[in-house]
């Protein structure tokens, strides 16, 4: 069987670099310059600089040859993967769609499985998702994610197929559960780098990770996924390094926000969208959301971060 990656940024990238060191891949680029440069360089200087690309991929920006696999990796952006799969519904169909971005869309409060299914309700939809920054998979470092895939089946093919000698896959039924530990930890991951942007400690911020978690359990429970999962890889795992890292997007967005510095707006940082999208979400759920909705108010610049903490330090008290 075979396998193409769609969308060739740093975490496409990645992956076909790590799946290249022992089978045929085919990474897909949307700009055919870009293609053609990454193809003759055999490096993605743009997205992924430093990390060369084995033999066995094959770069192209030709959409319907990168279809002609069985199973697709779609490394596209959250909020950019409805209109992506829209371009061409019909060469998705019968395929092992495997989401590789993180997040909820803003315009529906799905999550990439559940776009996937409304768009192309006849592919296999799964979910690649858990701790791991693109250049660790592609140097080679040991990492483990999550496989979520709702058809078991599908699910254990999907964990052997992409399982690398570096990367090392668990597989779960429970999508939801994969679906919203991923997106939340990118929240959490934007209050925790403004925390220590502002100086305000580490304390503080394992009180945030803590309480983020809390949320996140709350979130995904309500919608039915399982307790375990959100303890696993894609739940506790991501957050625990999102929430940590400078190499973080979402952390250094959140950094910036406590310095009062800028912050360059084409980077992807989905924790931002994401937010927003959360607290549409919960609306309906009736859940109540205080950290990702303090995220969203600091991002918007309606509150300041010494605001946002004395918020949250003089909620109601109540049990743990
Ligand atoms: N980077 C990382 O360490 C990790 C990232 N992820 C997740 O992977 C997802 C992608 O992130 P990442 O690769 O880092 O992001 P990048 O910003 O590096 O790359 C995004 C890629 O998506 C492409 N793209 C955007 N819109 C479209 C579209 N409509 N059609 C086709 N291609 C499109 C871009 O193409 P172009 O260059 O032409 O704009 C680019 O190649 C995110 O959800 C992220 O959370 C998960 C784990 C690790
Ligand atoms: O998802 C990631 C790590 O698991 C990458 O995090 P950022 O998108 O914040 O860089």
């Amino acid at each position: 069987m075979s396998v193409s990656v769609l969308g060739a940024g740093a975490f496409g990238t990645a992956l076909a670099i790590s799946l290249g060191r022992s089978q045929p891949v085919t990474l897909w680029a949307r700009d055919p310059d870009q293609a053609a440069e990454i193809a003759t360089q055999r490096i993605n200087t743009r997205r992924l600089p430093e990390a060369p690309l084995p033999e066995a991929v094959t770069v192209t920006s030709d959409f319907n040859a990168a279809c002609a696999s069985k199973t697709l990796l779609l490394a596209v952006p959250m909020q950019r993967l409805r209109a992506f799969l829209q371009q061409d519904p019909l060469a998705f169909r019968g395929k092992n769609l495997v989401a590789c971005c993180k997040g909820v869309e803003l315009s529906t409060g799905l999550g990439p499985v559940g776009v996937i299914a409304e768009v192309v309700p006849d592919a296999q939809a799964a979910l690649l998702t858990g701790p791991s920054f693109a250049a660790d998979i592609a140097r080679g470092l040991p990492t483990a994610l999550t496989l979520a895939c709702a058809d078991a089946v599908t699910g254990l093919l999907l964990q052997q197929e992409l399982t690398t000698a570096n990367l090392r896959l668990y597989r779960t039924t429970d999508t939801i559960g994969a679906e919203v530990g991923g997106a939340l930890k990118n929240v959490f991951a934007i209050a925790c780098g403004a925390v220590i942007g502002a100086e305000l400690g580490d304390s503080a911020r394992a009180a945030l990770m803590t309480r983020g978690f809390a949320e996140m359990q709350r979130m995904a429970q309500t919608m039915g996924a399982r307790a375990e999962t959100l303890a696993g890889l894609s739940g506790f795992g991501d957050l625990a390094l999102t929430c940590s890292s400078p190499l973080s997007r979402n952390f250094s967005l959140g950094l910036a926000l406590g310095r009062g510095e800028s912050f360059d707006p084409s980077i992807t940082v989905e924790g931002a969208a994401t937010a927003r999208a959360v607290m549409e979400k919960t609306k309906s759920l009736g859940i109540d959301m205080p950290i990702t909705q303090t995220v969203v108010a600091l991002i918007d610049q309606s509150l300041t971060i010494a605001d946002a903490a004395a918020q949250l330090l003089t909620r109601p008290l109540k049990e743990e």
